[in-house]
């Protein structure tokens, strides 16, 4: 396989949450297009190195915190590009397009409507996701779990999935509809249930056991992209799968032992970074998780963690 050119490019972020993009020159290649602004890494050159310095040519500006979000592998009709993508908390400076580009701060939501190169696809995911995905806990009534969620809105959290296997369905229904209506305008809700429910929640995004990811990948994507599709994955084949049917993002786990699946055999940190570097979506590691591995989570390549008890507040 050829080798494939390696190129930094950051998801600068304001306080208020919006996105900086750039508009491509008409006489690069995929002109008129947006990116996030970045460039090629040069020989011998670290990527963080790399990002400061295209930065500093592209918008005048200089990084101080930065985190790695998102590694993506494209091929453009045999030209292999890693996108190697840092989110870019904290700089000096005014940004400006200092190679005469257009420039604009978008807020997340609305990074769908411009026009991206087609590698593009899961950093856009990536820069509208959160790094925190709480997951319900079982054993609960509806009303602990909508207050456990009331708690969590008001605690930041932004992606929240409905999880009560031991429900019997019409409760479930019914709370999905409580928790839809809680969480409107302020996070995304995903649901866990059988494909038959699919067309009843439109606005929740849905969340694909192992089980349904293995029986339904090779029909592809239930839905199109606009509405969030997510599985869970154990191992490099699920991963694979969950790339066939094209979700949004994945949880992987467990990275640790933990309750919900004591029998389970842990990935630990470095199996995950090895699942995680040939894996091209947001990910999300769940196993023992809690904010404090949130750094070490990044670094091996997830976008955050996914808890129960790691993010559950009452
Ligand atoms: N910076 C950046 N490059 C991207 C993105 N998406 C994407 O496919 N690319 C591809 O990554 C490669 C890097 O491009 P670049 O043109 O920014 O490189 P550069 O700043 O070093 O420019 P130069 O070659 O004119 O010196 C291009 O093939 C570009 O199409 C993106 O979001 N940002
Ligand atoms: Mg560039």
């Amino acid at each position: 396989m050829s080798e494939s050119i390696h190129v930094a490019a950051a998801v600068i972020r304001a306080t208020d949450g919006r996105v900086l993009i750039a508009r491509r020159p008409d006489d690069k290649p995929h002109g008129g297009l947006w990116e996030f602004p970045g460039g090629k890494v040069e020989t011998g050159e670290t990527v963080e190195a790399a990002l400061a310095r295209e930065l500093d040519e592209e918008l005048g500006i200089a990084v101080t915190v930065a985190r790695p979000l998102i590694r993506v592998t494209h091929d453009y009709s045999g030209k292999r590009v890693l996108l190697d993508v840092w989110e870019v908390t904290g700089f000096s400076g005014a940004p400006r397009g200092a190679e005469g580009q257009s420039i604009v701060w978008v807020a997340p939501r609305a990074l769908t409507d411009y026009e991206f190169p087609a590698a593009n696809q899961p950093v856009v995911a990536a820069a509208r996701l959160p790094d925190r995905y709480l997951v319900t806990p079982q054993d609960l009534t509806a009303q602990q779990l909508l207050q456990g969620v009331r708690a969590a809105l008001d605690s930041g959290i932004r992606l929240i999935q409905l999880r009560a296997p031991d429900m019997f369905s019409a409760d479930y229904r019914d709370m999905a509809v409580d928790a839809i209506g809680l969480c409107a305008g302020r996070a995304q809700l995903m649901l866990k249930g059988p494909f038959e429910w699919l067309g009843d929640f439109p606005a929740a995004g849905w969340h694909l056991t192992s089980t349904q990811l293995r029986e339904h990948a090779c029909r592809g994507r239930p839905f199109p992209v606009g509405r969030w599709l997510a599985a869970s994955c154990h191992d490099a084949e699920e991963l694979a799968l969950a790339t066939e049917m094209e979700v949004d993002f994945v949880t992987l786990s467990p990275i640790q032992p933990t309750r919900t699946h004591p029998e389970a055999v842990p990935l630990g940190w470095a199996g995950a970074a090895a699942l995680l570097d040939n894996f091209n979506r947001p990910a999300y590691l769940l196993g023992g998780m809690t904010p404090a591995d949130l750094p070490q989570a990044m670094q091996a390549g997830a976008q955050g963690i996914a808890s129960i008890r790691g993010l559950w507040r009452v």
